[in-house]
């Protein structure tokens, strides 16, 4: 045992960790000076990459791990097969990959792209990224995807042009449209996304994004201390006064939707250009414009006067500009504005308004439209990447999904409620995956098994999308079209809830707020607005506008929507959420799912400072706790015991049997690998194959050349038997014909002697063409005298064999 003086670790503890001990004692005394700060007591956390390692798998011991090579720059850490990735809070953290198996972003690509190509499991896999808002999805997202093209294996030049890097510029343009600055994130995705990576014969052969839920809310007035998307101020920030002014802007004007900020982070206009120019999107004048008439239409107020609602004096330059990039009257913009049209589905010849209700109707009003345009363009933008990058075929895909993360802020109301959603169903999914697995080892008689509770999970999934739930009642009064406040809904919500374990109702009668209890925590929600915002109506008269302008490039953006509209129009936001994500959720099912998760080390957002009291509450809520019970266990690789055999024959894992032993299960109908333990069988099946290349190749080249050489040989006699007498024929035969005796049960020696007597015979005869060129091309049957060969530069195959029938004129070849 190696002993260290003047060390504090304790070394016994290192031996009984790990038995692997060798490291050298200046490395060692590196290590622990790394540490400052540290628990001394992290000996036993070297060697150690993969929590299911440790003896002690207690939550502390497992953050200890996680902390220990936090502070060692080592972000990422397996737990089984799920990797933990933590946020660094600062720039250049573990870049490099040292080996295969590192925990890494990268390696679960691989893996993922291994088991794709190899056609492992299911058709698909799919990486899922999920945790708390600013935990580094995103990022994750970003590095997995840039790993995939630096891999010159599965992806060549063109497709790096074409598909990688156009899929990388969709990234920071979607990012442009679709993040925004809140209290957890800087730049935080105000959208889900799952990017497709296609793939045929192992080679990448294209992309395809599909986009979940745009907080659209967002563009009428984000929240106190959060912005709104940041391309309104990339555009307000970032273009020249002169573009600016030619699309009724001003960098001088107070924008409502987009309040100024002294040091906006992400206002890199000239990123985002260069992203739209690398995506072939040109027209950038015409997009500047609808960015311009919703912070215009922003602008746009309206007051009682005389009973009667208007537009003030004010905000007229507004609804003038307005009209001026819809090429549309103003007279008939403000009547879109504060009147509704009354029985819309009549014919336009008998459109009838009739004046809005209050202001507040024609805000709301006005907040749709601006809605409607901004997810509008935020789709057309989707769709003209997608058509870029999209290869027409149904193929096998690696996904990687990256939703928005866990929220809770200090008021939170519809937008959060489907975030939380959103992941509450993702982690539903990923436990339940692992039920599955287990289920799926019971039945193959696995017997270690450990028993986890999913109930939870189910029944906070039901509070909020059941029958009796918070969308259930929520939709309900979207549909009921009666008068309701939100007092009521608060009420109605905490009346119909009340009893379910994760609903805490308010007791103030009066109040508007309720809370769920997520498994990332406790929610306060405030239903305010929460009905309007579900109704997600945009009036019908809107879209006739829209469906005439002559704004050509806006009807073109609001036509790419029109099949969504007709099918969606009528249905609420949060039946529409459901639905995609339950698209999504089978989407999942379709695939092996390899898990991300990304923690964050500290509520501060600070670097070099780990929590770990609040980082024990993430593994737990992030189920990471609960499934690391079953991960130790797992088997990476399951493969149907009928597949196996058809791929790598019978005989394999009994010839691999020690080497194999302990890291392979086999159950009744599916064996379960080891990554390790399947890599082995790949790399004996291919030495396998190898070996049997090689001798089936040199039994075919041997016999080849045997054939030439006497061919060769028999013309060479064939051509010198005019000049030869018969003996020294003879001697020439029985040396040159030495070792080549049998080919094909053929004995050539006396067949040439007997084709050279017949030979001997024909001479006698009156002669007759034998030979055309250097070969005999035919020969005429002579009485009596059995034909005995046929003989070509290449043996005749079974010319020895006489024919069966003798025609009386013998056989005639053709001369
Ligand atoms: N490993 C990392 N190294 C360096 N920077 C990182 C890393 N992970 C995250 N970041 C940075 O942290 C910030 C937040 O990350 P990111 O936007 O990916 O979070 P997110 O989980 O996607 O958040 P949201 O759910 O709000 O979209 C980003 O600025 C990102 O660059």
């Amino acid at each position: 045992m190696t002993k260290v003086r003047d060390s504090s670790l304790d070394f016994t503890e290192v031996n009984r960790t790990s038995s692997k001990f060798r490291y050298s004692i200046e490395l060692l005394r590196k290590e622990t000076d790394l540490l400052n700060g540290c628990d001394r007591n992290i000996a036993k956390y070297f060697f150690i990459n993969n929590v299911c390692d440790l003896e002690d798998k207690s939550p502390e011991n497992v953050a200890g791990l996680i902390k220990y090579r936090f502070f060692k720059k080592q972000i990422y850490t397996w737990t089984g097969q799920t990797l933990i990735a933590v946020q660094p809070y600062e720039r250049n953290v573990q870049k490099k990959v040292d080996k295969d198996n590192d925990p890494n972003i990268c390696s679960v690509v691989s893996r993922a792209w291994f088991n794709l190509s190899n056609r492992l499991g299911k058709i698909n896999q799919c990486i899922v990224i999920s945790g708390d808002s600013g935990s580094g999805k995103t990022y994750s997202a970003c590095v997995a995807l840039k790993y995939l093209g630096t891999q010159p294996q599965i992806c060549d030049l063109e497709i790096l042009n074409n598909v990688l890097y156009k899929t990388w510029s969709s990234v920071s343009l979607l990012a442009a449209f679709g993040n925004a600055s809140t209290f957890h994130n800087t730049n935080s995705s105000r959208f889900g996304r799952l990017i497709q990576i296609q793939c045929r014969n192992g080679k990448i052969v294209g992309a395809f994004i599909r986009t979940f839920l745009l907080e659209r809310s967002r563009v009428s007035g984000p929240n106190r201390a959060e912005t709104n998307f940041h391309i309104f101020h990339q555009a307000l920030c970032g273009v020249d006064e002169s573009t600016l002014e030619n699309v009724y802007l001003s960098k001088k004007t107070e924008y409502k939707i987009c309040p100024k900020i002294a040091h906006h982070p992400y206002c890199s206009y000239s990123e985002t250009l260069k992203a739209m120019k690398f995506l072939q999107i040109t027209q950038i004048d015409d997009i500047l414009c609808i960015l311009s008439l919703i912070l215009n239409l922003g602008n746009i107020d309206f007051a009682v006067k005389d009973e009667k609602l208007i537009i003030p004096q004010d905000c007229k330059q507004y609804v003038n500009f307005c009209s001026k990039i819809l090429l549309c009257n103003t007279t008939s913009l403000s009547q879109l504005l504060l009147k509704r049209l009354v029985a819309p589905r009549l014919r336009k010849a008998s459109l009838c308004y009739t004046s809005c209700v209050n202001v507040e109707e024609c805000q709301e009003r006005k907040n749709s439209f601006m809605r409607f345009l901004y997810d509008s363009l935020f789709h057309y933008l989707v769709t003209t990447i997608n058509n870029q990058i999209f290869y027409e075929k149904e193929h096998d895909c690696l996904g990687i999904l990256d939703i928005y993360g866990f929220e809770s802020f200090f008021l939170n109301t519809f937008e959060q409620l489907c975030i939380n959603y959103a992941n509450e169903r993702l982690q539903q999914y990923y436990i339940q995956d692992y039920f599955k697995k287990q289920m799926n080892y019971a039945y193959e008689k696995y017997e270690k098994i450990t028993k986890f509770d999913l109930s939870k999970y189910n029944e906070r999934i039901n509070l909020l999308d059941g029958s009796l739930s918070v969308f259930g009642i929520l939709n309900e009064e979207c549909l009921v079209k009666r008068y309701n406040t939100d007092i009521f809904i608060g009420s109605r919500l905490s009346n119909s809830l009340s009893k379910n374990e994760f609903f805490i109702a308010r007791s103030d009668s009066r109040n508007t707020k309720f809370s769920i209890k997520h498994y990332a925590g406790t929610v306060e929600y405030d239903c305010r607005s929460m009905v309007n915002k579900n109704r997600d109506k945009i009036p019908e008269e809107m879209i006739l506008l829209l469906n005439e302008t002559k704004f050509e490039f806006l009807r073109q953006v609001v036509s790419s929507r029109s099949e969504d509209i007709q099918y969606l129009q009528g249905k609420t936001l949060l039946s529409k959420f459901k639905k995609s994500l339950d698209n999504l959720m089978a989407t999942l099912d379709k695939a092996d799912v390899h898990y991300v998760k990304c923690l964050k080390p500290n509520q501060k957002q600070i670097g070099n400072f780990f929590d770990e009291e609040y980082f024990i509450k993430q593994l737990e809520y992030n189920g990471i706790m609960d499934t690391l019970k079953l991960e130790f266990q797992l088997y990476s690789i399951v493969i149907a015991k009928n597949e196996f055999s058809r791929r790598f024959g019978d005989q394999i894992l009994e010839e691999l049997k020690y080497l194999l032993k302990g890291k392979v299960y086999v159950g009744k109908d599916k064996i379960y690998f080891s990554e390790n333990s399947f890599g082995l069988i790949l790399k004996y099946q291919s030495i396998l194959m190898l070996s049997c290349v090689r001798r089936i190749q040199r039994y075919w080249k041997a016999k080849y050349k045997k054939r030439n050489q006497a061919a060769t040989k028999i013309q060479r006699c064939f051509r010198r038997s005019s000049q030869m007498n018969r003996s020294k024929l003879n001697d020439t035969l029985d040396s040159t014909l030495d070792g080549i005796t049998v080919i094909e049960n053929v004995n050539f020696k006396s067949e040439i002697t007997r084709a050279l007597e017949d030979i001997e015979i024909k001479s006698k005869v009156p002669s007759r063409k034998m030979f055309k060129g250097d070969r005999i091309v035919s020969r005429q049957r002579i009485a009596q005298v059995p034909v005995r060969c046929h003989i070509k530069k290449t043996c005749i195959p079974f010319s020895y064999v006489l024919p069966i029938q003798e025609t009386p004129s013998g056989l005639i070849d053709i001369f």
